[in-house]
């Protein structure tokens, strides 16, 4: 990555996140300013039905602008339901999502230039190579070529994928695969990026490089929501958590006000619950 140049995501000619003075007169809807103060995302009333499978039941959740949010819920909780319905990719049954104020259902195509999207499954043209696909997404994105070449470069040294950059994605390892992934989400310099499992598949070392880019991110003004299933990793990264069961919001708030005092897997289990006391399985025993 070069120093003369900013990161898509960081230009310090966007002053969309400027710190706002304390005593500000009242925010005065639909102006510039209130704008500015919009939450990054916001979930009212989110219900997903399922034929007879209720996934998502009425959620509420408030993602603020510059935070680092993890979802957290067990296997089937909703979160890939709820991450899809978010970003414009699962027509909700009912409630409403905005991203930065834009509606998502309602303007999807303004709401799509403000976010990222990784989604849980990834499905990319993968005959193309790792450098074709960003590119590709780039140009996808209504961005010149100079642009486009210039992030592509960028995004492909901090993924660690220079080498693999002229193979075929149909080619890459699964971890490679969510690498090109989060570059094709992040090209466009959105405010808000929306990663399911992120880190499922990649190596600690590609793991560890990609932690720092999301940071520098967040250090940028940027928010971004991930859902994991590795409590150690959100309590590490995450300044803010939501866990989820059963489709509902169980907690909600910054790292420390859903902890509580303990861990978060501790909060965790005392939350979802579901731990089997078990002697283990007899006829898997050898002794
Ligand atoms: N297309 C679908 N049709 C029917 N049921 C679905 C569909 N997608 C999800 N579900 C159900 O909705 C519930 C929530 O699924 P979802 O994938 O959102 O959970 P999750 O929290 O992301 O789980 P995991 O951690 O295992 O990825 C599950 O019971 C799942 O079986």
């Amino acid at each position: 990555m070069t120093h003369e140049s900013p990161t898509p995501w960081n230009n310090p000619a966007d002053t969309s996140t400027a710190a706002v003075p304390a005593q500000q007169p009242p925010v005065v809807p639909n102006t510039p300013a209130a704008e500015r103060r919009q939450p990054a995302l916001d979930i009212q009333g989110l219900v997903k039905v399922f034929r007879d499978k209720v996934a998502v039941d009425g959620i509420n959740l408030t993602v603020p602008r510059g935070s680092f949010y993890g979802l957290v819920g067990r296997n089937g909780a909703g979160k890939t339901t709820t991450l899809s319905m978010s970003t414009g990719m699962l027509r909700p049954t009912q409630g409403q999502v905005f991203i930065d104020g834009t509606d998502v259902w309602l303007q999807p195509r303004e709401a799509k230039k403000k976010v990222g999207v990784l989604p849980d499954g990834v499905y990319l043209f993968d005959k193309l190579t790792g450098e074709q696909l960003i590119t590709y997404a780039g140009r996808l994105h209504g961005l010149d070529k100079a642009t486009v070449a210039e992030r592509t470069a960028d995004l492909l040294t901090a993924m660690d994928l220079q080498e693999a950059a002229g193979r075929r994605v149909s080619d890459y390892s699964a971890g490679m695969t969510k690498k090109v992934a989060l570059a094709v989400a992040m090209i466009h310099a959105p405010s808000l990026l929306v990663l399911d499992e992120p880190f499922e598949a990649v190596d600690p070392v590609s793991a560890s490089n990609i932690q720092d880019i999301l940071k520098a991110y967040v250090a940028g003004g940027g928010t971004v929501i991930l859902s994991s299933h590795v409590m150690d990793l959100v309590q590490r990264l995450c300044d803010h958590v939501a866990i989820m069961n059963q489709g509902r919001i169980v907690a909600a708030g910054s790292l420390d006000e859903v902890r509580a005092g303990s861990s978060l897997e501790e909060r965790f289990v005392d939350l979802v619950g579901g731990r089997v006391k078990s002697e283990g399985i007899s006829w898997l025993s050898h002794s």
